[in-house]
């Protein structure tokens, strides 16, 4: 075929730390280019940019012009470097983290851009790992049991801190200033179709599985208003009407075909979030295939034609996935966050020179150490709560610990020890899937972690179960872009052009029996642990204790 008769999509991921673009063939998707713009304000933590007011413990936040940048800067490189004309692009999709929330006016406009609420932690966007919500999703959590509330058990019995409701009850009563300004309340998911069409929508996902959106409704405002009288309406501040994934959400302003070069009237599609459209990108839309997306967090995506109450599950949304499926999302808050926190505190100094000297970083460098171990050498086991836990416990006051320690242990036996921590986590959540009657059929992965084959065989090994692999390092912007392909028309639905344009490798790595006998023998005392900590008392009196000592 004609190059220049192609027609091409655009797919832009909105991560934790930056944003990628990728041009992808509609035909078949084929990724001809791609950029990344690192966030200039990357995660705020600590202090809030420009007034330099601190943020307490736990808070995470980011800012919309780093977003933004990601469209002026990474799409255009991404169409340069490809060689393809803007007018062969047919339509652009876009993903991002959630629940990854901000105020806005009724215009869009985020009211951390108002000069006079610039200074208010509140008035920006709260990223997903913005964890400091947790004493109001508790409060959520108990009252909702408390009443009965039906979409409790779509959510495994409890929501998470990360989520819309927890965190807009958090901004109600820690500036209600704030909270009155906001006249939306907008996954940034949302937000930046928004910033692309000029028209506001509401994507069926994020309202699904963050908004507490189930069987049409928001949660009433009877409900609302006995955790806070101040409260009932917040729902107004959501979008009433959503959208299903894959649709037309708009299309491109000139103002946004200035930022990406990209030609105005292009379809933009409905917004997605990062885990659910890497599905799509795997070809991983049948029911019972799971896609763990691995990279700083894992995401567990799942469609399946049945509905379940699974235990501790992030939630199943109908059509949250795929249209015509139910959408079950589980995931672990902290994984390559863990294996980064370790390389950066915990490391000594001389393996920093070895890794140096051998061209390799300090994570390949632990890995080939103790990729050398028999399994259970190491003499330690530990519980992959360092970043909370998402799965199967929903708790984000959890902390995480190694267990077992000697003179003797070495760093690559603690960072060996952490990567079987987040496979065992891993073999929680299917464990607790199939327990409620849900088959997981096959396990995908997806994600930057899969760039260690050590820790694959590993998650092999423990989940005794064949890894398929997906075949795209970008399998977020890849997923949007076949959203995009989907809304300009291109295919008649999700599905058929997960079949054209997804790609995976199906039993990429396969367990082997000696070290999965082993591995059981370690994810019992796993289970042993987790079971005892489960309930927080001592962790919640740790992190009592710490939030005192900061204060
Ligand atoms: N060789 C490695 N082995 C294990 N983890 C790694 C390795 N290299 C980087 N990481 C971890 O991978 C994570 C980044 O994953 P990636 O998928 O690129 O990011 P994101 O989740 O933001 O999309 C970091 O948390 C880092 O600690
Ligand atoms: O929670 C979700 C999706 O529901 C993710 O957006 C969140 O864990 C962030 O994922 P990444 O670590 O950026 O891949």
């Amino acid at each position: 075929m004609n190059v220049d008769n192609e027609r091409y999509v655009v797919g832009v991921d909105f991560g934790t730390l930056s944003g990628r673009a990728v041009v992808v063939r509609v035909a078949d998707g084929a990724e001809a280019g791609s950029a990344v713009h690192e966030y200039a304000h990357r995660v705020i933590e600590d202090r809030l940019p420009g007034t330099g007011a601190r943020l307490g413990a736990d808070w995470a936040l980011q800012s919309p012009q780093d977003w933004r940048e990601v469209l002026r800067n990474a799409v255009p490189q991404a169409l340069a470097v490809s060689g393809v004309s803007a007018s062969q692009v047919i339509g652009i999709g876009t993903d991002f983290t959630a629940c990854t929330v901000l105020p806005a006016t009724a215009q869009g406009l985020p009211l951390c851009e108002l000069p006079e609420l610039r200074g208010r932690p509140h008035a920006w966007p709260k990223l997903w790992k913005h964890h400091s919500a947790q004493p109001y999703a508790d409060r959520i959590n108990a009252l909702a049991e408390r009443r009965g509330e039906s979409w409790l058990p779509r959510y495994g019995g409890r929501i998470s801190s990360e989520w819309e409701f927890a965190k807009g009850l958090q901004v109600l009563e820690e500036d209600p200033e704030v909270y009155g300004r906001a006249e939306r309340w907008i996954e940034a998911a949302d937000w930046i179709v928004w910033e692309l069409t000029g028209v506001e929508s509401r994507n069926v996902c994020t309202a699904g599985y963050k908004g507490i959106h189930q069987d049409g409704a928001y949660p009433g405002d009877d409900f609302l208003a006995e955790l806070n009288p101040a409260f009932a309406g917040f729902a107004g501040k959501l979008g009433r009407e959503l959208s299903p994934l894959g649709g037309l959400a708009g299309r491109l302003t000139a103002r946004a075909a200035g930022w990406t070069g990209l030609p105005e009237g292009l379809a933009v599609a409905v917004g997605n979030v990062d885990a659910h459209v890497t599905a799509v990108a795997a070809d991983a839309v049948r029911s019972g295939q799971m896609v763990a997306i691995m990279g700083t967090s894992t995401c567990h995506v799942m469609p399946s034609d049945r509905l379940a109450e699974v235990p501790g599950m992030c939630g199943v949304v109908r059509d949250g996935i795929v249209p015509g499926l139910w959408g079950y999302e589980a995931g672990q808050s902290g994984v390559g966050d863990i294996f980064a926190w370790f390389v950066e505190t915990s490391v000594p100094a001389s393996y920093s020179r070895e890794a140096g000297s051998r061209g390799i970083t300090v994570h390949e460098y632990l890995t080939e150490l103790a990729a050398a171990q028999k399994v259970g050498a190491h003499g330690l086991v530990a519980l992959d709560w360092h970043n909370g836990n998402r799965s199967v416990l929903v708790d984000h006051d959890l902390s995480g610990m190694v267990v077992g320690q000697t003179l003797a242990t070495r760093p690559e036996d603690t960072y060996r020890a952490l990567i079987e921590a987040t496979a065992f986590g891993a073999r929680v959540i299917v464990e607790a899937f199939e327990a409620a009657g849900v088959p997981v059929e096959e396990f995908v992965v997806a994600g930057g972690l899969l760039r260690n084959r050590f820790l694959m065989q590993v998650y092999a090994d423990v989940l005794r179960r064949p890894l398929s692999v997906i075949g795209s390092g970008q399998g977020p912007a890849l997923g949007s872009a076949i959203h995009a392909a989907v809304a300009a028309g291109a295919y008649r639905d999700v599905t058929a052009a997960a079949a054209a344009m997804g790609k995976r490798t199906e039993a990429a790595y396969v367990p082997d029996a000696g070290r999965a006998d082993a591995y059981d023998r370690l994810y019992a005392e796993y289970r042993d642990l987790h079971d005892h900590f489960a309930d927080g008392a001592l962790l919640h009196r740790l992190r009592a204790i710490r939030n005192e000592g900061a204060a």
